[in-house]
């Protein structure tokens, strides 16, 4: 097999875009172009003004300016980057179906078929097509089936290789990826093609981190593996809520349980829930896969996490309401947050989205803050709900551009997302501001117990009592 010299993206989004990014940035003999169906945002992509890129990702726009426009390029020239392409990954998105069978649950997999069929229409010689998203077990089946009954002879090789960066870290993930995973076939083409992939990363990876393995065990570890992590989190906000009732503190318990190296000190901290684009949908799949094969037992083990996620944000919401004297109606309430974790304007399925729903049930006015996140989407968010009409989210919620200004006269702050920014406010002059009693809700355990009681606020903490 000759050298990959050509690589297509389909999709510039949270995946395409950074992933892409650094594949052109480690390897500067390959031709990395990146395309996408949505016009504005390849716009944005190729802004002269790098810090107007769609995506807001540390360490993204330095490796943008040094490959941008050498061997990196956005486009919307789909059919031509295909043709010219030897190694075309899709990386489109697979969002939760909202229709038909498997409503909520299923992966909708309609944007990954329009791919493998524009793949089949326009290309002319032998390709090698990697399936990027994440995709229920199973699904390079049906893309092979597409791509094989062209009639036109030439030949397809899929491979699956799922990402695992998360956002907020995505260039360092990429950078200094734990593992990359590769399935495909163990035909000698499907070896060769799985080689000539393994070669794109081994020029900055060392090769014991990139395991292939058969295309299915490769789709399914992606579910698998964010299963698991998503089940962590539940699993700590399970305790931190018998934190709440106890005098056990669940950082303590964290830090206990993290010393264990089986059970190990990463991902167990206690939050208002996770949110993001990934764990819920992927979660659902998995569920939805486990019952289709008729393992309900199975379906229902990994449904438990996201009921304990939807209990740990709706108890976030419950506490301030009771706190605050069982009404939260008229009052001025500050959300620091939007996004669903720090460093990323990504809000998909964010916490802050349910909660800030949640108290605008109970008439409360909220002001958000959040430093990456524009208003458009705060309401875009809202509207998505369809809890009540736009213009009633308009009437009670507004959006803040100076944190500190926004609390004036406020009943409560609430930290919803962990900005690295809102540890260093000036708080005491936030309780200046404030109305008092002034309460200040943690959700994301980033503020100092003792410090903020002794400014004088009321401070709740998740997982402390
Ligand atoms: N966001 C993450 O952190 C993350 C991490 C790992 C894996 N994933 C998976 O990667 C996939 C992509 O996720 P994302 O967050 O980048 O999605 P995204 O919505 O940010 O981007 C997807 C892009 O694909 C484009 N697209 C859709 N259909 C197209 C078509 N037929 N032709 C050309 N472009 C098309 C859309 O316009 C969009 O810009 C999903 O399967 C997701 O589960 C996401
Ligand atoms: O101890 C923790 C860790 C995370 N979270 C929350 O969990 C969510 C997800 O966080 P994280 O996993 O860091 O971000 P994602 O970008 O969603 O990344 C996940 O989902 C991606 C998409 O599939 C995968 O590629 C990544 O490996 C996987 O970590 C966020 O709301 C976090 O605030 C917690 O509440 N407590």
């Amino acid at each position: 097999m000759k050298k990959i010299s050509k690589i297509c993206c389909i999709g510039a989004g949270y995946v395409g875009g950074p992933t892409m990014s650094v594949i052109a940035n480690q390897c500067p003999h390959i031709q990395v172009t990146v395309v996408d169906i949505n016009e504005a945002r390849i716009a944005q992509w190729n802004t002269e003004d790098l810090n107007q890129l769609p995506i807001y990702e540390p360490g993204l726009k330095e490796i943008i300016a040094e490959s941008r426009g050498k061997n990196l390029f956005f486009s919307t020239e789909v059919d031509q980057a295909i043709a010219e392409a030897q190694m075309i990954f899709i990386s489109v998105n697979t969002p939760t179906k909202t229709y038909g069978k498997g409503k909520g649950q299923a992966a909708d997999l309609k944007f990954v078929e329009l791919c493998a069929r524009n793949i089949a229409k326009v290309a002319k010689e032998d390709k090698i097509v990697v399936e990027k998203s994440t995709l229920p077990v199973r699904t390079a089946e049906a893309i092979k089936n597409i791509l094989d009954n062209t009639g036109n002879g030439v030949r397809f090789e899929i491979l699956s290789n799922p990402e695992f960066l998360a956002e907020g870290t995505a260039i360092e993930d990429l950078l200094h990826a734990d593992r990359v995973l590769i399935g495909g076939d163990d035909t000698p083409t499907g070896k060769a093609a799985k080689n000539a992939l393994s070669e794109v990363y081994e020029n900055w990876l060392p090769k014991e981190r990139i395991l292939q393995t058969n295309v299915w065990s490769s789709e399914l570890s992606k579910l698998v593996a964010n299963a698991f992590l998503a089940q962590r989190v539940s699993s700590i906000n399970s305790i931190s809520a018998l934190c709440e009732k106890t005098d056990a503190n669940i950082a303590e318990i964290s830090r206990a349980i993290g010393f264990d190296s089986r059970i190990g000190p990463k991902f167990l901290n206690a939050s208002v829930g996770f949110g993001g684009s990934c764990f819920q949908k992927d979660i659902l799949n998995l569920v939805y896969i486990a019952r289709s094969f008729g393992l309900p037992e199975v379906a229902d083990y990994w449904e438990q996490v996201i009921l304990m996620n939807d209990y740990q944000k709706r108890r976030f919401a419950d506490l301030m309401i009771q706190t605050l004297y069982n009404t939260v109606s008229g009052k001025k309430i500050v959300l620091y947050g939007w996004a669903f974790k720090k460093d990323t304007n990504d809000t998909r399925e964010s916490a802050a989205i349910y909660i800030a729903d949640a108290l605008m049930d109970e008439q409360a006015q909220l002001v958000v803050y959040d430093p990456k996140v524009p208003k458009e989407r705060i309401y875009a968010d809202l509207d998505y709900l369809g809890t009540r009409d736009p213009q009633k989210n308009r009437d009670l919620l507004t959006v803040a551009t100076d944190p500190l200004e926004a609390t004036r006269d406020a009943h409560a702050v609430a930290v919803v997302t962990e900005w690295d920014e809102f540890k260093g406010y000036d708080w005491k002059k936030i309780y200046e501001h404030m109305l008092k009693p002034a309460f200040v809700f943690d959700g994301r355990r980033l503020l100092d117990t003792h410090t903020m009681r002794d400014i004088g606020f009321n401070y709740y903490k998740i997982g402390e009592a």
